[in-house]
């Protein structure tokens, strides 16, 4: 049996092996020596022997000296302060800083403490026992200026600053892990800026938390993985009903949940390959049957639920919600034909200017509404018409080329959008809404494709869906007779509406929203095919990064590498190896500065 020299580099040479990655891989070899014994007939001495050769293997072959998973990060961290300059020093401070929103006044404020030394606010700013607190009950007392160190007790004509709420968290049962403090205060301005000075004053030696420090505190404490934390940031920031749904199932671990079993399975196949590196021969295990029966169909499947998700959740729908960017619409039409007033209806405010002159809207004005919780970016654009003969030397031709450059990006923006509010004018005899109608979707078709590197929209391809409304406006008018009303068009929705008297708007809205939230719940099979149903959106909404996207993309490379390998089981396993690491990074189990940077920066201070 020809094979490469088995594992010790593959190990050795790994700084970031842990204890938790020999246990898991122990554990699984444990597993595949029970499922190997019942398929051969071993005694339980046989089997024993073999757990005792592998288990003592791993312990020997990875780097335990440097392991990261299984030592809490914090120790991680404290043996590598030097390189880790990003957590220098985080756990030996105590650190405070309004939880509650900022505002001038208001009824309760929070303020919270976190770190060793929380319990000195109970020592030197409560007459409460601090020997007797109980972790999770709330203690109402008065607050006091903080007295030294040395004296035991406040003094008895000492003045309080406020009557507050105390609550205690016992480390490691609190959000940061550490012992956690909170001040449920009254609102004032006078009440927080006395409190905020007493905690910092030199004598109690607390420091102000930086933006998101309490939850860096928590990720590095192993209360969240970092698909968590971004769950939280998201829920902080949400705007719309939907967001906040999305947040919370990925502050839940919906996201985690499925990430964490794929590494499972991962360090499974692993464990399967040392195994039978180190001791295959000496139990006449064949390298050909571990690979064919163990590891392909496991690498397979698992390359196929990566490919699942990463193809599902093309269209971005995930970061549109998250990014509330959500579903772009554009309005195209004629100049004048009411597309700046449809924008002005729709956001219920006066964001684009309306006037009777043709051409009003020259570049794109975009507005992002909340349609029942669900995202959506309206772009109102210039009007469309035929031009011939232009010259730049004229006055009216340079005004031309202004009004032509508007048309271009009119018709960009269209060809982006997922869907596109065709506003055709019932006054207008010149053209009639059947021409015009033709004339946009022939603008729509012929237009270049829009520069796909741009990573701020999707890019679009050749079968990007997209969705056409028509929209017949100014129905109020007197010179609207049947005439100049347009006839339905295939299956295209239609749609008589007067921004002016508003009729007809509320049954186009009703529309946009049923067609928004179709789209987002997979209910409509121009975004997912038809047999995508609901479960499949929800998985697809679960991607709500670019970064979680690029590593999945990492990790099933990966696993195609390893698939490529045939019967070379060694290598196989270093690009499982390799796909595990590239996992790691959507939950934050390895070590990666920058990427805590990006998630933490989008903090504010007090959480
Ligand atoms: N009678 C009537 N007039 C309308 C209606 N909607 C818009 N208008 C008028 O039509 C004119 C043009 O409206 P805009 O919203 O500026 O049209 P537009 O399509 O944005 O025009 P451009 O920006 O030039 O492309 C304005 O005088 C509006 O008051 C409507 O429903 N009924
Ligand atoms: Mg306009």
């Amino acid at each position: 049996m020809q094979r490469l020299q088995p594992c010790k580099h593959l190990y050795s040479s790994s700084s970031s092996r842990s204890i938790w990655l020999l246990f898991s891989a122990v554990q699984t070899t444990q597993q595949f020596y029970y499922s190997w014994h019942h398929q051969h007939q071993y005694n339980h001495a046989e089997y024993h022997c073999l757990l005792g050769k592998v288990s003592a293997k791993f312990r020997t072959s990875f780097n335990i000296g440097n392991i990261r998973q299984g030592k809490s990060r914090e120790e991680k961290l404290t043996n590598n302060k030097d390189e880790n300059s990003i957590t220098h020093d985080l756990f030996s401070e105590t650190i405070y800083a309004m939880a509650s929103g900022f505002s001038s006044s208001c009824a309760v404020s929070v303020i919270r403490v976190s770190g060793s030394r929380a319990m000195e606010v109970v020592k030197r700013m409560t007459r409460l026992d601090s020997k007797q607190l109980e972790t999770r009950r709330a203690y109402y007392c008065s607050l006091y200026d903080p007295v030294s160190k040395n004296s035991s007790n406040i003094a008895l004509n000492a003045v309080p600053i406020d009557k507050i709420l105390l609550l205690f968290f016992k480390g490691p049962n609190s959000f940061t892990g550490e012992d956690v403090i909170e001040i449920h205060c009254h609102g004032s301005k006078a009440v927080i800026s006395h409190i905020m000075k007493a905690l910092g004053t030199e004598g109690i030696g607390f420091r102000p938390a930086d933006p998101g420090e309490f939850t860096k505190r928590a990720f590095l404490n192993r209360k969240m993985d970092l698909t968590e934390v971004e769950g939280l940031s998201d829920l902080i920031h949400a705007q719309t009903e939907q967001q906040r749904v999305q947040a919370l199932k990925q502050l839940n671990g919906e996201l985690s949940h499925v990430v964490t079993n794929w590494k499972r399975e991962m360090l499974n196949c692993v464990a399967h390959v040392t195994a039978f590196i180190d001791f295959g021969d000496d139990n006449g295990l064949e390298e050909s049957v571990i690979y064919r029966e163990r590891i392909l169909p496991s690498v397979k499947k698992l390359a196929s639920e990566l490919k699942y998700y990463l193809d599902i959740s093309k269209n971005r729908l995930g970061e549109r919600l998250r990014e509330g960017r959500g579903i772009r619409c554009a309005l195209l039409g004629a100049p004048n034909a009411g597309k700046s007033s449809l924008l002005n209806v729709l956001a219920e405010q006066d964001i684009a200017i309306v006037s009777d002159h043709a051409g009003t809207t020259r570049d794109v004005v975009e507005v992002q509404l909340d349609l029942k919780g669900w995202p959506v970016t309206i772009a109102d654009t210039a009007g469309l018409r035929e031009h011939t003969d232009i010259s730049s030397d004229t006055e009216v031709g340079k005004h031309q080329l202004i009004e032509i450059e508007g048309m271009k990006r009119a018709i960009k923006k269209a060809r982006e959008a997922d869907i596109v509010i065709i506003v055709l004018d019932s006054e207008n005899y010149a053209v009639t809404p059947q021409e015009m109608f033709e004339f946009c979707m022939r603008k729509l078709s012929e237009y270049d494709l829009p520069d796909s590197s741009d990573s701020s929209h999707t890019p679009r391809t050749s079968n990007h869906a997209q969705k056409i409304f028509l929209v017949q406006n100014k129905i109020d008018s007197r010179n609207s007779s049947a005439q100049h009303m347009l006839q339905k068009i295939l299956d295209i929705p239609l749609f008589a509406i007067s921004c002016k008297t508003k009729e007809g708007v509320d049954q186009f809205i009703d529309h946009l929203c049923k067609t928004v939230e179709n789209i987002f719940t997979g209910k409509d099979d121009q975004f997912f095919s038809k047999d995508i149903g609901h479960q499949q959106a929800e998985h697809a909404l679960l991607i709500t990064r670019e970064r979680h996207r690029a590593s999945f993309s990492k990790t099933l490379a990966c696993l195609e590498r390893a698939l490529q390998e045939n019967d070379q089981i060694e290598i196989a396993a270093e690009h499982i190896r390799q796909a595990h690491k590239a996992l790691c990074e959507v939950t934050g189990d390895v070590d990666f500065e920058e990427i805590l940077d990006v998630v933490f920066k989008e903090f504010c201070i007090g959480k």
